[in-house]
């Protein structure tokens, strides 16, 4: 476990009576996509609530690279190095889809600003900031308000400032959710292309049995809450409890 970028010890919330993440200890090694999966009201959500802060625990903790950051608010959890997508979008939607990108960037830039002149780094980053875009397909989109773009392209957006801003940690919430069958390739190629980096490591609650099957490299079930299994991929998904839980509803094609 001291190879973790990221844990949750015992983590858990209550809402009233209802315990919504219940005691869940599991550490997150870096290389590796680690699916979450359960039914409806499972808890997956709340589980990344409390990985990025929106909301406190009722007990347990959070750690980064072995430092508990359970009582950070959700800045700074960003500046250690969690980056949930979601969030982004929300920042600027008056801006451009390129100024959201290029502020991601400089943010992520800062420290190295005295290596390079004014004119270069800011060609620098322009350059950068249309290369995500170009990925994500959304370069023709460059000038519109992100508050302008359709469900599915701020949700190709969100996908490429997390990119950009290239935290230690990623969190994906249905990255594809609101996506057509012809855009949620190239979402899915960027994601897949952070796995293996030696030095991150990338959370993704998923619904898609098309998604899982491409991307994770582990899995993990939450059923009323709590952690009900974790593992190799194919044998996760063919075992007994991942079964009863879904009663071939929740995951789709299954
Ligand atoms: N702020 C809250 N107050 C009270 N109950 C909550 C709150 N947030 C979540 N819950 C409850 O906690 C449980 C877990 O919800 P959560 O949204 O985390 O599930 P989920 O696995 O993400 O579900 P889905 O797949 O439908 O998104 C549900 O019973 C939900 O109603």
């Amino acid at each position: 476990m001291s190879d973790a970028l990221l844990e949750t010890r015992d983590l858990t919330v209550r809402f009233g009576g209802h315990v919504a993440v219940d005691g869940v200890s599991c550490a997150f090694a870096p290389g590796q996509i680690t699916t979450i999966v359960g039914p409806n009201g499972a808890g997956k959500t709340t589980y990344f609530n409390l990985i990025s802060g929106q909301i406190a625990p009722s007990a347990g903790q959070v750690l980064l690279r072995g430092s508990a950051i359970t009582r950070h608010s959700v800045a700074a959890r960003c500046r250690a190095g969690l980056g949930r997508a979601f969030q982004l979008t929300n920042l600027f939607p008056d801006l451009t889809v390129f100024e959201n990108l290029r502020l991601v960037v400089q943010s992520r830039r800062h420290r190295g600003f005295d290596l390079f002149s004014m004119a270069s780094r800011q060609r620098y980053m322009s350059d950068e900031a249309a290369e995500v875009l170009a990925r994500v397909r959304l370069s023709e989109l460059a000038d519109h308000k992100v508050s302008e773009l359709s469900h599915g392209n701020q949700r190709k957006l969100e996908v490429a400032m997390l990119i950009a801003l290239d935290p230690l940690v990623y969190m994906f919430d249905e990255p594809t959710a609101g996506m057509s069958v012809d855009e949620a390739p190239a979402v899915l190629e960027l994601i897949a292309g952070l796995r293996g980096r030696a030095d991150r490591t990338i959370l993704l609650v998923e619904h898609k049995m098309d998604v899982i099957r491409n991307l994770a490299d582990r899995i993990i079930v939450l059923h009323n809450g709590a952690l009900a299994a974790d593992g190799d991929p194919a044998e996760v998904m063919a075992s007994d409890v991942v079964q009863e839980a879904y009663m071939g509803r929740a995951i789709e094609d299954v």
